[in-house]
């Protein structure tokens, strides 16, 4: 332990006994015994208490283990494009190999061909087809949950956005239309509907934690056999039609030569499928649920936000995909929920070579940092994002700093380099058409309870925007009132 605190010349940060990315990481701080996920949630404070952009811990179990976390813009940027020199540490993705190998908990070679075969799936013709499919899911929420009614309310608004999320994954990636108020009836020969095979295996990492391995098996194994049905299904069927959906495209990637690499194995497929709905569906859910939050807090941003689109959009109309450039304010929101809430809070990689890092102290000198092979690196996104050497005010929401010049290096929600988020556009378009549509038709308010009648705005600021750590950062309870602006 001595020996590894020497070799980073006593860096400053934490020692502890336990490794802070092992299952420590999800419980609070125990100084002197686990740094907790206090480390995620503190965003910038721990690198203020000591004083420097790269903080070190050093634990002594299971194994004596050195770690870096990051909130440094140009090291993180040295970090995210050397690829080779800064790998991911796969071990620590073993969760997410739950259906198969897959683009997300792989590395080099491996990694190299996935995201070969899957890119193709992510270009113009999807992205389209995301926007469309988000204009039908929205509309049918308008139409046929909504219907008139003056007023909605929702006790967390994680319910609308979880399932929007659900729906448009389920049209863009899997070419399978749900409808809000479609039956819940298992086709013949099924126990599970599509709409319930998706939300359950968007929650299955979550079960993996808590359920005993033969559980796990049977409904991982239901899911499996489920998706392997539509897989033969969609490779069987005689009608070879023109589908811009994820799923189609991936089939069609993976059945076509590309540049010598193998075809995907029926499991390769299956993993790589399931791992487009996990980093998918949650990650967007989560982003749209903060800007509700933020919105409901923020009403002067929110007047902003609905004044700007009434201008672009005077007749009311639904935007369309060519309207994009229209969008410039929501584009400002959506980003600035995604410096305040980026859903993976931190990217984990390793270094393969003794390096080191130079970055700044609070006095502004240069100080050198040792970084041994095998030093476990975290890109500290929500700390970088809350970091004041780039963000003026970062405890504030105020989507018009992304208006003019802004530290690009500073705001990485989506990761960056060649591992970089390939769904970006992805999320991005959905966020922006629907939480349009939304804001055009209704104004958001934070629903009152008696309970919190007398509290300040920061008491309810805490309250409306506090997380918890899941897979990604959950927004704890978010009540809502919808009201219709005509
Ligand atoms: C707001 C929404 C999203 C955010 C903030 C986000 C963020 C990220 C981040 C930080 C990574 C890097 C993870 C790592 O290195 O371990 C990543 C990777 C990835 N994301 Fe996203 N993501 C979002 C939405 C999506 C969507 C909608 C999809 C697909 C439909 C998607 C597919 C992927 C894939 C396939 C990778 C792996 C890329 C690779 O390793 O080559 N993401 N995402």
């Amino acid at each position: 332990f001595l020996n590894a605190v020497r070799a980073i010349q006593n860096h400053p940060g934490f020692r502890t006994l336990f490794d802070p990315t092992g299952a420590s990481s999800f419980f609070p701080r125990i100084t002197g015994v686990s740094i907790g996920c206090d480390v995620m949630f503190n965003k910038y404070a721990d690198y203020e208490a000591f004083g420097i952009d790269i903080i070190s811990s050093v634990c002594a179990f299971p194994k004596v283990n050195t770690h870096y976390f990051i909130a440094d813009a140009a090291v993180i940027k040295e970090i995210m494009t050397a690829r080779l020199k800064f790998p991911k540490p796969i071990e620590l993705y073993s969760l997410l190999l739950f259906f198969g190998h897959n683009i997300v908990a792989s590395e080099r070679e491996e990694w190299k061909k996935y995201r070969k075969i899957s890119a193709p799936a992510f270009t113009e013709p999807n992205n389209k087809l995301v926007w469309e499919e988000t204009v039908r899911v929205v509309t049918d929420l308008f139409d046929n949950v909504w219907g008139n009614k003056k007023e909605i309310v929702y006790d967390h608004a994680l319910d609308i956005t979880m399932s929007l999320a659900l729906f448009v994954i389920g049209g863009a990636g899997f070419g399978r239309r749900i409808g809000w108020n479609d039956e819940m009836v298992a086709p013949p020969g099924h126990k599970l509907t599509f709409r319930d095979t998706l939300a359950a295996v968007s929650h299955d990492t979550m079960l993996k934690v808590t359920l005993p391995n033969w559980a796990l098996y049977a409904t991982k194994r239901t899911r499996a056999l489920h998706m392997m049905d539509m897989i033969n299904a969609r490779r069987s069927s005689e009608k070879k039609e023109e589908r811009y959906d994820l799923f189609s495209s991936l089939l069609d990637a993976s059945e076509g030569n590309f540049d010598g690499e193998s075809k995907l194995t029926d499991r390769e497929l299956l993993g790589n499928i399931f791992i487009f709905l996990i980093a998918g569906h949650e990650t967007t859910a989560h982003t749209l649920c903060f800007s509700f939050a933020l919105l409901g807090l923020y009403q002067d941003e929110q007047e902003r936000l609905y004044q700007e689109l009434k201008k672009a959009f005077p007749d009311g109309r639904t935007p369309a995909y060519e309207d994009i450039s229209k969008l410039t304010y929501v584009e400002c929101v959506m980003n600035e929920t995604l410096r305040m809430f980026p859903p993976a809070s931190s990217v984990p990689k390793y270094a393969t070579e003794d390096t080191t890092f130079v970055t700044k102290n609070a006095a502004g000198e240069n100080v050198v940092v040792p970084v041994p092979a095998g030093t476990g690196v975290s890109l500290h996104i929500s700390a970088l994002q809350h970091n004041p050497r780039y963000w003026s005010d970062p405890f504030e929401f105020k989507p018009s700093r992304f208006l003019g010049d802004w530290p690009r290096d500073a705001f990485i929600p989506f990761s960056g380099g060649v591992r970089s988020c390939l769904g970006r556009r992805f999320a991005e378009l959905e966020s922006l058409v629907a939480l349009s549509m939304i804001i055009m038709r209704y104004k958001l308010t934070i629903k009152p309870e008696p309970e919190f009648e007398h509290e300040t705005f920061e008491q309810r600021k805490a309250r409306i925007l506090k997380v918890t750590q899941g897979i990604t950062i959950t927004p704890v309870r978010v009540p809502l009132v919808l009201t219709r602006r005509d």
